[in-house]
Formats: C-alpha cells, sequence, structure tokens
C-alpha cells in the first residue's frame, strides 16, 4: 500500500467541528484511512497543511465546464435574452476540439480553487470526460438536450445521445467519472419527449439532472399550460427521484419544496449566476429546514464569471440572509455543509466528508493570509472570507492534483494559451465582421 500524509493541519469534520490532526491517506485505493495525530512517520509521501485548514475538495453540483471559453463574451443580460442572442449562437460554432479546449481551462481553474468534483452538463461529452480523465478530478457527466427548435428527427438524435453517453461513460476513469440523463429544462424539452426517454433513463439507473424553477419565465408557461407548477409536472413525468438534482431551484414554492423534501430529490443552489442573469433568489434556508438536500454550484463561466466555490460559498451566505431577510439565516456552518456534503449528497457522490472509509478528495488552505487573520472561528473563514488563491494543495481519489499551487496533471500555460486562440477563433467565426 503506498501512503500519503497530510501533517500538522486543521481538518474540518462532518461536524462542522475543527480539529488539529494528521490525514493518512491509501493512494491506492483512493481513500481515507486515518485522521488522528502523529500519522506522517512511514507515509510513502508527505504534503505540509501546517498553518492550513484541511476540508473536503468542493463539489460543484451544477456547472457547463467548457463555456470557460465563453467567460466575459456576452454579460449584463437576462437568462433568456443571453441565451438566445448570444450563448446560443456561439455554442452553435463550438467544435469538439473547443470543448476539449474549454473544458481543460476550466478544470485547471476548478483544481486551483479546491474543487475535486463536479455534476456536467453540455455537449461533445467524450471530450469533457477525456480531459475529466486527464486532470483527475471525479464528475458526474452528462448530455444535455434541447428538443425546442429542432426537427422530430434532430431531437430524438439528441435524446438517444444522451442516453448513449450516460450510458457509455459510467465507470469511466477508473471510477472517476458517473453520468446522468440530462434534459436541459422543463420548459426547452417538450413533454412528449420526456414521457419516452425518462422511463429509458430509469431502465439504465442513471439520475436525471435538469434546470428548474430558474426564473418566473419557466414557470408560468407550465403552469399556464399543464395547469400545475413546474415541480409538480417534473414529478408527473417521473423526473423526481431521489436519485435526481435540478440546478437553480430560485422560483419554488411552498407545494414545490415539500415535493423536492418528500421525494429527496436534491437542488443546487447557483447563487452568482442568479444574482448576475437577476433570475431571484432561491429560498435555501426554507428548503434546508423543510429537509431538502441543497448543494452549491457555480453554473457557467460565461454567468459567473469565475469558477471558484469558495466565492460561491460566500454568494450563498450572502443572498440567504437577503432571501430570508435575517441575517441567521444560511450561517457559516450551513454554507461548509452547501460546498462539500450537500453538493455531494445532491449528486449521489460518497466524497464531501472527512472521515475515515471516505473518497481521499480534499483541498488544503493556506490559513497564512491578512484576510484569514486573526483564526477566531475557522468555518467562519471557509465561508466568509476564504479565496481561490488561498488553495495550496488539492488531492482527487488519493492523487496530488496541485501541490504548493503548482497542478501537476495539466500544464498550466499550455492550457491557458490554447484556450486564448481557440477563444479568439471562436469569436471570429461568430463574428467574421468585427
Ligand atoms: C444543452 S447543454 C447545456 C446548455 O445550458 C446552457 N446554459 C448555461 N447556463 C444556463 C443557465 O443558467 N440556465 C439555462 N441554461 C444554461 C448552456 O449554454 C448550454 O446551451
Ligand atoms: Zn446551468
Amino acid at each position: 500500500m503506498t501512503t500519503l500524509a497530510l501533517t500538522g493541519g486543521r481538518v474540518l469534520r462532518p461536524d462542522a467541528t475543527v480539529i488539529r490532526a494528521d490525514v493518512l491517506i491509501d493512494r491506492d485505493r483512493g481513500e481515507i484511512l486515518e485522521i488522528g495525530p502523529d500519522l506522517g512517520g512511514d507515509a510513502v509521501e508527505t504534503l505540509d497543511a501546517s498553518d492550513s485548514l484541511v476540508t473536503p475538495g468542493f463539489v460543484n453540483g451544477h456547472c457547463h465546464v467548457a463555456m470557460s471559453l465563453l467567460r466575459g463574451y456576452a454579460d449584463d443580460k437576462p437568462l433568456d435574452a443571453w441565451l438566445r442572442e448570444d450563448i446560443w449562437p456561439a455554442e452553435g460554432e463550438l467544435t469538439a476540439e473547443d470543448v476539449r479546449v474549454g473544458a481543460e481551462l476550466g478544470l485547471l481553474e476548478m483544481i486551483k480553487s479546491g474543487t475535486t468534483a463536479f455534476a456536467d452538463m453540455y455537449f461533445h461529452v467524450p471530450e469533457i470526460a477525456a480531459a475529466v480523465e486527464e486532470a483527475g478530478l471525479r464528475a458526474r457527466l452528462g448530455h444535455g438536450v434541447v428538443t425546442v427548435a429542432k426537427d422530430e428527427e434532430g431531437a430524438h438524435e439528441d435524446m438517444e445521445t444522451s442516453l448513449e453517453v450516460a450510458e457509455e461513460y459510467d465507470g469511466a476513469a477508473d471510477g472517476r467519472i458517473s453520468t446522468a440523463f440530462m434534459p436541459h429544462s422543463l420548459t426547452t424539452v417538450g413533454a412528449e419527449y420526456l414521457e419516452e426517454y425518462v422511463p429509458k433513463a430509469r431502465e439504465l439507473g442513471v439520475p436525471i439532472h435538469y434546470h428548474a424553477n430558474e426564473t418566473e419565465d419557466e414557470v408560468t408557461p407550465i403552469v399556464e399550460e399543464e395547469g400545475v407548477r413546474p415541480l409538480a409536472y417534473a414529478a408527473e413525468k417521473g423526473m423526481l427521484e431521489a436519485e435526481d438534482f435540478v440546478a437553480h431551484g430560485v422560483h419554488v414554492d411552498e407545494s414545490e419544496i415539500g415535493l423536492l423534501a418528500e421525494a429527496g430529490t436534491g437542488v443546487i443552489h447557483c447563487p452568482a449566476s442568479n444574482m448576475k442573469l437577476a433570475s431571484g433568489m432561491a429560498p435555501v434556508q426554507r428548503m434546508r429546514e423543510a429537509g431538502v438536500t441543497v448543494g452549491l454550484g457555480t453554473d457557467g463561466a460565461a454567468s459567473n464569471n469565475d469558477l471558484s466555490m469558495l466565492d460561491e460559498a460566500r454568494d450563498a451566505a450572502m443572498l440567504g440572509k437577503l432571501a430570508a431577510d435575517d441575517a441567521a439565516a444560511v450561517p457559516a456552518e450551513a454554507v461548509a455543509e452547501l460546498l462539500t456534503a450537500g453538493s455531494a449528497d445532491a449528486l449521489g457522490l460518497e466524497s464531501g466528508r472527512l472521515e475515515e472509509g471516505a473518497p481521499a478528495d480534499l483541498a488544503v488552505l493556506d490559513l497564512e493570509k491578512a484576510h484569514l487573520t486573526p483564526r477566531h472561528d475557522l468555518v467562519s473563514h471557509l465561508a466568509y472570507a476564504a479565496a481561490a488563491a488561498d488553495v495550496r494543495h488539492t488531492i482527487c481519489d488519493g492523487q496530488v492534483l496541485m501541490r504548493d499551487r503548482e497542478v501537476l496533471t495539466l500544464e498550466e500555460s499550455a492550457v491557458r494559451e490554447r484556450a486564448l486562440e481557440a477563444a479568439e477563433d471562436l469569436a471570429a467565426r461568430v463574428n467574421p465582421t468585427e
């Protein structure tokens, strides 16, 4: 057995307490062996965690990682106009190679900001899976389907692709990749397609992930045409099961919160994207009080505009208080959970907790910073003060992905250069005269 020890750190436990301890990892099995004093002695490899906080690696519960290539491409519009006028035309020009390059850029940013697992909805999934395999993260991947504005044949093809991808890539990258069936949303996929393909996804045994109740514009047509709220409609279509998880859940009423809690369906809160697109404020405190599993996600870098889960954590705390009109809402301990175990549970991953036998997915944050001084409460720092650049080491599945801010699995400058070039070419293809 080859072991890795993180020594001298302060370790965030699942009950939101912090203890001084070492962490011993079985690199071959990718598991935490032990958490306790003086475990560094016989380890094959050691990582210094002194003056550092050792936390579970952050779990980004909803992303479109390749959209990193579209960061700053179109800002300051609401969701519908942003997608239709800017994003979808640009995505129409994206090649498989662009998606690979954009995914590598996003994965680089994730590693540098302590994220070890994420859920992703996009197209050209084989390229994203290859990038994940290379970068060393854990991911639940899926092909996003939109049927509106497609003819019947095109819509069926897209649905079939989502099923095929879910089947083919489940368990890839030595089990680090799992999959889901991913209809884009309840308004962009026709009812007849959901009725035909949701049962097929169930047969495959993969979860279903989709955008839900992100804006009022997504709620009204369903209420008008179907006579029920969107999540009741989703339940009718068989898309509200314990293994499923939805992104956003901004405009949910009490009946829908009840449905989510009863079904065990997870909600991934994306506060930065919701604020930037002015979509609204998700009732995170109310959902948590009702027993809904809530996680945290960045959404894509084009609506965020970064992939830092620590930024997202602070946004969730701040927006949660504003939404509830209560400074006690979404406190630091809740944010620590959203960032780690909350997202992991929603995605059906075992990670998100530092305990013996858990997957060895960790982030180590350097506390020797002015903005992290003094150290009254390290959970408070995690929620309110820490930033991506404080992440010192990132470990996933027992492998060191970043050591002392040097990313070991991707070549940072080459990834950035390829992304700069691909983004420039893309913009020239979309707007040839500019
Ligand atoms: C069909 S693949 C996924 C699809 O989703 C688009 N997208 C990115 N951000 C959002 C968002 O906040 N709400 C809805 N859809 C979003 C992305 O551009 C892809 O086209
Ligand atoms: Zn999204």
